[in-house]
């Protein structure tokens, strides 16, 4: 799960493949837009590293990181029973 680590939330969420990692980086892209708040991110094949704080907050974890912490345990839930 999450871990708050330098001012950030933090996860590592592996997946299948590459597809389904993209798919997943596709749909959460989606909600970051919807929501204006976007994760630093880097995926590495089935592997997606993920941290979340906010700029305009002087990079630090504020609930618009919660938030999207959240909607992307969802996202990764939904998925990981494909
Ligand atoms: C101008 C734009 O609305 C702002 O820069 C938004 C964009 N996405 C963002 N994402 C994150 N993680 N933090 C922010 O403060 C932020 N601000």
């Amino acid at each position: 799960m999450w871990i708050e680590e330098e001012n950030k939330l933090k996860r590592n969420l592996t997946f299948k493949d590459f597809k389904q990692a993209m798919a997943f980086m596709n749909t959460v892209a989606d909600i970051a837009e919807e929501m204006d708040h976007h994760p630093w991110w880097s995926n590495v094949y089935n592997k997606i590293t993920i941290e979340l704080t906010t700029h305009d907050a002087g990079n630090t974890i504020t609930d618009r990181d919660h938030k999207l912490a959240r909607q992307i345990d969802v996202i990764y839930d939904s998925m990981k029973s494909e």
